[in-house]
């Protein structure tokens, strides 16, 4: 029997390239980054032979997840071009790419939008009083600058992703304020697909000295934002960093219906590994939910059909 549109859970089988670990920025919750210079780029030889040896293995996304480069470094152009390159290549063996490399300019998204199936960018949380805490050495968390990007995604059309992470000393004002912001973004421009409701979850390269965010307060602020988001962007949760089966459950019962990116390294959060795809089927379907694989990009509609075409 075919499930009910409404038991569907989905997640986007993915593999992520990394062009630069380097970044600009020094986030406190940060385990990606490296200092500038201590790292070889990424080069398209490399590349080439991570995705051909990808093939045949059910993966669709590509994300491109990327430190960033300072906007009036030398080296901006060759970094925008290395990424640009990587999305053809994904593209033209197959994949889809979806980019996250961090604040870019009107231009660069317009460029990058030509090679991506589609592209994000975490708001993280918008008060502006955590410039003095995690993101005192990170200009490009500047809140201002990720609402601009967002609403250049918006005017571009970009099938976007973007979220918030919890728990860096926000409270729970400011995350109704954050999630407003998406919604009102979403009502202008449409473009909004998904947002991740990522808990912060230490690893062992970060200096911000903060537990993690307690995974038993997810459903209530995934219950949050599905009341203040409009009703077709689908709320992301990673599954790796809801370690308890029980409260992933509960996370689907307050309004998740997306775990992401699945593969086999979550390089944002290596700590924490995804369980076996198999694994987290079973888990779902013991509560009746149905876990099915989708496209980087929503297809809108409603069929079940639609939404088992890649299953
Ligand atoms: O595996 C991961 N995928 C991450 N993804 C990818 C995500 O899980 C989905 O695969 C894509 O959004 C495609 O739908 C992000 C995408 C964004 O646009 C913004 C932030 C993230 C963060 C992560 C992450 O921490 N780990
Ligand atoms: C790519 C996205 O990953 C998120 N991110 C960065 N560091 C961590 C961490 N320790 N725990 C959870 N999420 C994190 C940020 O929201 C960033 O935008
Ligand atoms: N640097 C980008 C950002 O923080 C994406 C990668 S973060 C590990 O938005
Ligand atoms: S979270 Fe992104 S912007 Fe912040 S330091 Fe890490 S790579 Fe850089």
């Amino acid at each position: 029997m075919l499930p009910l549109p409404n038991q569907i859970v989905t997640y986007s089988p993915a593999y992520t390239l990394v062009p630069t670990y380097e970044c600009f920025n020094k986030c406190t919750y940060c385990n990606f980054r490296s200092d500038i210079g201590s790292h070889p780029w990424m080069t398209l030889e490399q590349a080439e032979k991570i995705l051909l040896s990808l093939k045949g293995q059910g993966i669709c996304e590509i994300l491109i997840l990327s430190g960033e480069v300072h906007p009036l470094s030398s080296r901006r152009q060759e970094w925008l071009d290395l990424i640009y390159d990587l999305c053809l290549l994904a593209l033209s063996m197959g994949f889809l790419p979806h980019t996250n490399a961090g604040i870019l300019s009107f231009s660069e998204m317009q460029r990058l939008k030509n090679v991506n199936a589609s592209m994000g960018l975490m708001l993280e949380q918008l008060n502006p009083k955590l410039l003095h805490t995690v993101h005192r050495h990170a200009p490009s968390k500047i809140p201002e600058l990720r609402l601009q990007h967002l609403q250049w995604a918006g005017e571009l059309q970009i099938p976007f992703t973007t979220g918030l992470l919890l728990g860096i000393g926000e409270n729970e004002d400011d995350r109704r304020q954050t999630l407003m912001a998406i919604a009102d973004l979403h009502l202008k421009y449409q473009n909004i697909q998904e947002v991740i409701l990522q808990p912060h979850s230490p690893g062992s390269q970060q200096t911000f000295d903060e537990v993690a965010f307690d995974p038993y307060q997810l459903p209530q602020v995934i219950a949050q934002a599905r009341e203040i988001l409009p009703s077709d962007i689908t709320i992301q949760i990673p599954p790796n960093l809801v370690p308890e089966e029980n409260w992933l459950l509960a996370c689907l019962d307050a309004g998740a219906r997306d775990l992401g990116g699945i593969g086999p390294r979550d390089e944002v959060n290596p700590d924490y590994p995804h369980r076996e795809v198999n694994r987290l089927r079973e888990v779902l379907l013991s509560a009746g939910w149905t876990l099915l694989p989708r496209l980087p990009v929503y297809q809108r509609t409603h069929s079940v059909l639609g939404a088992m075409a890649f299953s």
